[in-house]
């Protein structure tokens, strides 16, 4: 029957697995690593898409599509990093029952797929700035352990790579990207991030420098990339020959941007804000908002009944508002509550002969599963008001649920005692690499090491004289260090 065997603190990654099944986001496949995006979890995606799409072409980023498959000389072309990273890539390597002479690799990332022809449109400075961006999916052989959004073989993503004249360009896209991947996370899933700069250590090897939006799951004590948005520098340039004559006619080389976020984002949203009835849903995506059940009782007026949530939807819908009505009759009243609570609708509104009577609806939350009459006259303003409610409570809650799990240390103790308590941990660094590896070295454990999540933009006040935690040197910054996915 209905209801979820795994409660979200006894076993959060059971929980997750039956969550999302059951909240119809996602349908294991027989491919280990792959699993299949449900409309329910498809349409999430798509309103996100939607709003990031017109976020980036304001920002004159047009979009295209670059091919699936990478010829091996190219990948191999980036090697400093592809190496740490070869075991992930999958190979074609025949078609029916031949062999394919030279094997081809299908694309992790299209750094390499793109930046020769990069090479070949940029001529001049009158070719800059170049901003592409591309929907599409990648493929990446992970081998540990596979969790539906969070970490498969194939996702999607959208990819940016961007061209600039100037570092200066450069440098102020890597913010404005950041901005709107924080505005996906904060105002789209209600799921509180942390903003910062990625180590040496953790930063995307082929370029210049990382930043991150980071989030926290709180019940395992984890902490999540979120979404990266990388400066390259001029690293692929000059692998790539991607150089410009400038208005001087001197030549030069560009300078990059790459970012990305990927459906990471709707296992993250479905970790921090799901519990034991499945999944909680932000109206701002969620795909129905409101859901109308007719409640009849007996023989008492049905078709009045009906007709009354039929006239609901509409109303609802005139106004914008996703609203459905289930009028399915093999199903109970009872029923569908568990079904649409499974997934995740944020209203329920149920018309019954006495809300008939008095020409009113009962709605439930189901966030904090409130219950209220409220009359039919500006029921839009009410469900309206309701939503944006919940919109700001999902937020507001998640963000001090993370805020009670972070952990301000300045001793190597400290530190040790807050890894054990899944605590996300923000500690004075003197941000030398080994040391960092060192920290990596000193946690190794079957729950994986800590490392830096990010180093936030945001920085506390940072005394004369602190000493970093892990090296007793003198602190630079302070850092988010923690266990992570
Ligand atoms: O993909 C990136 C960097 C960059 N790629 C484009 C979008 C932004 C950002 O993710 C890093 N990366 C991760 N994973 C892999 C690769 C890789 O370059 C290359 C080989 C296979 C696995
Ligand atoms: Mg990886």
């Amino acid at each position: 029957g209905l209801g979820l065997t795994n409660c979200k603190d006894d076993n959060f990654g059971e929980w997750y697995s039956e969550v999302v099944v059951n909240g119809e986001l996602i349908e294991y496949y027989d491919i280990s690593g792959c699993y299949i995006l449900r409309p329910w979890a498809m349409s999430i995606w798509e309103t996100m898409q939607k709003f990031f799409d017109v976020e980036i072409k304001k920002m004159n980023i047009q979009n295209c599509y670059f091919p699936l498959f990478v010829s091996p000389g190219v990948l191999q072309k980036e090697k400093d990093h592809v190496e740490g990273f070869a075991p992930e890539v999958a190979w074609v390597t025949k078609t029916g029952d031949s062999d394919l002479e030279v094997p081809i690799a299908i694309r992790p990332t299209s750094e390499t797929v793109m930046y020769p022809y990069y090479s070949k449109w940029i001529r001049g400075h009158r070719d800059l700035p170049l901003k592409l961006n591309q929907w599409c999916n990648v493929v990446r052989w992970e081998f540990s352990n596979p969790t539906p959004f969070i970490r498969s073989r194939e996702f999607l993503w959208q990819e940016g790579h961007t061209a600039f004249a100037t570092k200066e360009e450069a440098d102020a896209e890597v913010l404005d990207i950041l901005e709107l991947y924080r505005q996906i996370y904060e105002e789209y899933l209600a799921v509180p991030v942390v903003k910062g700069k990625k180590s040496e250590l953790e930063k995307f090897a082929g370029g210049l420098y990382t930043t991150s939006v980071e989030a926290f799951i709180s019940n395992n004590g984890r902490g999540i990339q979120g979404a990266t948005s990388h400066c390259l520098g001029q690293n692929f340039a000059k692998m790539f020959e991607i150089n410009f004559e400038n208005e001087k006619g001197q030549k030069g080389m560009v300078w990059q941007n790459s970012w990305a976020y990927s459906t990471r984002t709707i296992g993250v949203m479905v970790m921090v804000h799901g519990d034991d009835k499945g999944l909680v849903l932000p109206p701002k995506v969620a795909t129905v908002q409101v859901i109308i059940i007719p409640v009849p009782y007996k023989d008492a007026d049905t078709r009045g009944i009906f007709d009354a949530c039929a006239s609901a939807v509409d109303i609802l819908s005139g106004a914008g508002i996703r609203a459905k009505a289930d009028f399915r009759d093999n199903y109970s009243p009872g029923w569908k509550y568990s079904h649409w609570e499974m997934k995740g609708v944020p209203l329920r509104i149920e018309i019954g002969p006495k809300d008939l009577a008095n020409s009113q609806v009962r709605v439930v939350r189901r966030d904090n599963s409130l219950k209220i009459d409220i009359s039919r006259t500006n029921l839009v303003e009410h469900v309206k008001e309701m939503l944006n409610n919940i919109q700001h409570n999902l937020f507001d809650v998640a963000k001090q649920k993370r805020d009670a799990c972070v952990k301000t240390i300045r001793t190597w103790d400290e530190f040790v005692e807050a890894l054990s308590q899944k605590k996300l941990i923000l500690a004075p660094w003197c941000d030398e690499e080994e040391v960092e590896k060192g920290v990596k070295a000193r946690t190794k454990g079957e729950m994986g090491a800590a490392k830096s999540l990010c180093s936030p933009f945001d920085q506390p006040e940072l005394p004369e004289g602190t000493k970093c935690f892990a090296s007793g040197k003198p602190a630079k910054k302070w850092t988010y260090w923690g266990r992570s996915y």
